[in-house]
């Protein structure tokens, strides 16, 4: 008889971000008694994507949760690209916003990477903006993208020191990959990053004992590609049909039941890095803030 598998921990990473989200909440109500105003996000949507909107719908929900100011911008599908520059450069000089989120991807008629340019990096807090994508990589301070962080903070929780870890992230995307891969480096990580050309995927994922997904394809890393006891962490978010006519389910990059056969412990999806996500955008929100208004936040408090 075959031995029975210890499944693998379930990293609950919905319960990490509700206690991170009373955390900045606290820090949140300390920055309005100092500065007499809340911290400011502002979401702009453009269009009406409903997988979009109910994201917008739950970071306002989390913020105003958090003692957040949220102010929501919904703009129809056919704006034109000078609307939208005229918005964010209105954002950039209100003084009650602190941090501009414009939700990704927009409609294909307007210019995504002008838009990310015009955002003030001061409140870049998604960390897309050359200004810091290029602080991350000399390794000065500036805000990191959400996503990557929020698992960081996941992988750290479950491993402490990550030196001389073997880590494989699996995509490349200048929000997730790249900067996930950057992170893991400092952090001490023998990092290797993969994408649509790499050779042998399985191969690479049997030797990592921490694989971040991030690749956009439903439950394509295989259960016996993951290494006994290995860390998993799943950001991939995929709508796909479910069992009943009709309706449809989410599921992340790993193939969840199979990879928790051999994972020491595996973030699931939904309840793993998405609430993350949502938890470092306030956490940005709460830094710039401080930032903004010249005031002393100390080090390690968020
Ligand atoms: N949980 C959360 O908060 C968030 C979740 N997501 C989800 O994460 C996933 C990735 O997002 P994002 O980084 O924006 O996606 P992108 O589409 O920008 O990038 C996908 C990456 O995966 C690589 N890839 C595609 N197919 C394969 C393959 N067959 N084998 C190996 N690599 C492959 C691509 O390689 P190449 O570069 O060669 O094309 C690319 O680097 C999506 O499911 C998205 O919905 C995204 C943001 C936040
Ligand atoms: N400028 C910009 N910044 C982003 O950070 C950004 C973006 N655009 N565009 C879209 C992606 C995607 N993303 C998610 C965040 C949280 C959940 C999330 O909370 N997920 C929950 C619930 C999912 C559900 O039930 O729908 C979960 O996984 O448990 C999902 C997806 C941020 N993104």
């Amino acid at each position: 008889m075959s031995e029975p598998r210890q499944a693998a921990r379930r990293i609950d990473g919905k319960a990490f971000a509700a206690t991170l989200r009373e955390k900045i909440g606290k820090v949140a109500a300390d920055f309005a008694a100092e500065a007499g105003r809340k911290p400011g996000l502002a979401v702009v949507l453009v269009g009406e994507d409903p997988a979009s909107s109910v994201y917008v719908r739950n970071k306002g929900k989390a913020s105003v949760a958090a003692n957040i100011e949220s102010f929501e911008h919904r703009l129809p599908a056919d704006t034109d690209n000078d609307t939208l520059m005229a918005l964010v450069e209105r954002l950039n000089g209100d003084p009650a916003v602190d941090g501009i989120l414009v939700q990704l991807p927009l409609p294909a008629h307007l210019d995504e990477q002008s838009v990310i340019a015009a955002i003030s990096p001061d409140k870049d807090v998604d960390g897309f903006h050359v200004t810091n994508a290029g602080r991350l990589a000399v390794g000065q301070s500036g805000f990191v993208p959400c996503t990557p962080l929020g698992c960081l903070m996941l992988l750290k929780d479950e491993l402490g020191d990550l030196s001389g870890k073997d880590a494989v992230v699996i995509g490349r995307s200048n929000i997730v990959g790249k900067p996930m891969a950057q992170l893991l480096t400092d952090a001490n990580a023998t990092v290797t990053i993969a994408h649509s050309r790499t050779k042998d995927l399985a191969d690479v994922v049997r030797r990592a004992d921490i694989v971040v997904a991030a690749v956009g394809r439903p439950e394509m890393i295989r259960g016996d590609w993951i290494k006994p006891g290995a860390t998993v962490i799943d950001v991939g978010i995929n709508r796909v049909p479910a069992a009943e006519e009709g309706k449809t389910r989410l599921v992340g990059d790993v193939a969840f039941d199979e990879a928790g056969q051999r994972a020491g412990a595996i973030t699931p999806v939904p309840g793993g890095v998405g609430p993350m996500t949502i938890a470092v955008l306030l956490r940005n929100t709460v830094v710039a803030a401080y930032r903004n208004a010249g005031l002393e936040l100390a080090d390690g408090t968020l």
